[in-house]
């Protein structure tokens, strides 16, 4: 193959690359070869530098770098609408538990990761951070719908339909890591799930063997008021402080929600390099609070965006997540400027890769960087006209305008048909999975 020989060139009358430049390019050309970003260049120059016989002239959209969801449940999909309008403890113990007890299975996880997969691709989702039950069934619905994932395996006191304690989770977990090493797309991770259902030893060993094993840990941490309260009427110390004391507050550590933090404890954060994943909406919907965005920015904490599961959101929408995160930042901290459009671009792609220690590979449309890319249709009535893309993106545009979804120069979604998942199967199952789970309440 001659050196100008390319695989893919994409053509766009916008193109926000995120990094290292933020500014928008205009009538710009994306250059695949080998699923990687070969070149970024004015289109009047691609095809005279360039030769490729698959060329994709978008006319007026808007390219961005592949959304990363930093945190969601994937398999949840299958619970969603099954409790709604409820504050996290009851939804969690009274509800879900009890239903992911009775209905988990590996069969569960690769349908529910599916159903997943087809929605976060046609929401323009490239890379996702799950944790949930039987990884191993997750990561293979995410290989053959062609999405990257970091999976965080499970662990918990207690036990669940996938295992009995601590010591078979963490098991399972490194049988996972030994199996899926030589995926490129998929990363295994440990995910020890709260600091209320997570002992210290377990967490010990888990900080042990990350440490070795070079992966990261993914855990719910400060959700809410409630759960502070019990730990410190149970120890005295908040969960915050009981993590840093056993180490675990590092840039391996994604802390997921933190909707309650002390200025003392946002400086910890900070100093140990922790990556916070703001949820907003499940955080809005469970009424459990919301992360001080403007903070943690203010103090240089890298802030990665997620959906949580769609059992609590109820969607993977990122680009809806985007919106709602930029307007509740205004809001909270009372200043229109806080997380201008740029910024949450930024937090719904390359802060992500970066909190998942992936940023030398994705997260932005920089040169040798994998080809993860979304088309956004600016023209339509809803985003017309077009003053400035990344704005009409953000605060008004919606997931129904993303046309193709890419994933290593791989189209994964051709004009919003599909081309690695079959709809009308995964809508049937997913319809299967209704009735059974309603079905078991009626028996
Ligand atoms: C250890 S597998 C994941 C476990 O977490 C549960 N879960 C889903 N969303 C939340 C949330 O917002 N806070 C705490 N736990 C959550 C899920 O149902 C699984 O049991
Ligand atoms: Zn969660």
């Amino acid at each position: 193959m001659s050196d100008n020989q390319a695989d893919l060139i994409v053509h766009a009358r916008w193109i926000a690359p995120v990094a290292p430049q933020e500014a928008v390019l205009e009538n710009h050309a994306v250059v695949v070869k080998d699923g990687r970003i070969a070149d970024l260049l004015p289109s009047a120059l691609a095809n005279v530098k360039w030769q490729s016989e698959e060329q994709q002239h978008l006319g007026d959209h808007l390219l961005i770098p592949g959304l990363v969801n930093a945190h969601t449940h994937a398999a949840m999909n299958l619970l969603r609408g099954i409790a709604d309008d409820l504050p996290l403890m009851t939804w969690l113990e009274k509800h879900i538990w009890p239903a992911e007890g009775r209905f988990v299975s590996e069969t569960f996880v690769y349908d529910g990761t599916r159903l997943a997969a087809a929605e976060m691709i046609r929401s323009g989702t490239t890379c996702f951070a799950d944790m949930y039950f039987f990884p191993a069934n997750a990561a293979r619905a995410t290989v053959e719908a062609g999405l990257r994932a970091s999976l965080f395996c499970p662990l918990l006191d207690f036990p669940t339909p996938m295992g009995s304690g601590p010591e078979e989770y963490l098991r399972l977990a490194t049988d996972a890591m030994d199996e899926w090493q030589h995926e490129p797309r998929i990363q295994i991770g440990f995910g020890p799930h709260a600091p209320y259902t997570v002992s210290d030893g377990p967490l010990q060993k888990v900080l042990t063997l990350a440490e070795e094993l070079d992966v990261p840990i993914m855990m719910h941490v400060h959700e809410t008021a409630g759960e502070i309260q019990m730990e410190v009427r149970n120890t005295g110390e908040r969960p915050l402080t009981r993590l840093h004391n056993l180490g675990l507050l590092s840039p391996r550590l994604l802390a997921v929600h933190m909707t309650q933090l002390t200025d003392e404890e946002i400086a910890l954060v900070a100093q140990t390099g922790t990556h916070v994943v703001h949820c907003p909406e499940s955080n809005l919907k469970l009424a459990s609070g919301f992360a001080p965005v403007e903070k943690l920015r203010k103090a240089n904490i890298n802030v990665a965006l997620g959906t949580d599961g769609a059992a609590s959101n109820n969607d993977l929408d990122m680009l809806g997540e985007a919106r709602t995160a930029a307007f509740l930042t205004k809001g909270v901290s009372l200043q229109a400027d806080a997380q201008p459009a740029m910024e949450t671009l930024k937090m719904a792609t390359l802060n992500g890769a970066k909190a998942l220690g992936r940023d030398n590979e994705i997260g932005s449309l920089e040169m040798g960087k994998q080809a993860d890319m979304v088309a956004v249709d600016l023209n339509r009535l809803e985003t017309q006209p077009v003053y400035d893309p990344v704005a009409q993106l953000i605060y008004a545009a919606t997931r129904d305008q993303i046309t193709h979804t890419w994933v290593g120069g791989r189209c994964l979604m051709d004009n919003r048909q599909l081309t690695t998942l079959n709809e009308a199967l995964i809508l049937k199952n997913a319809k299967q999975w209704q009735e059974k789970i309603a079905g078991a309440d009626r028996d």
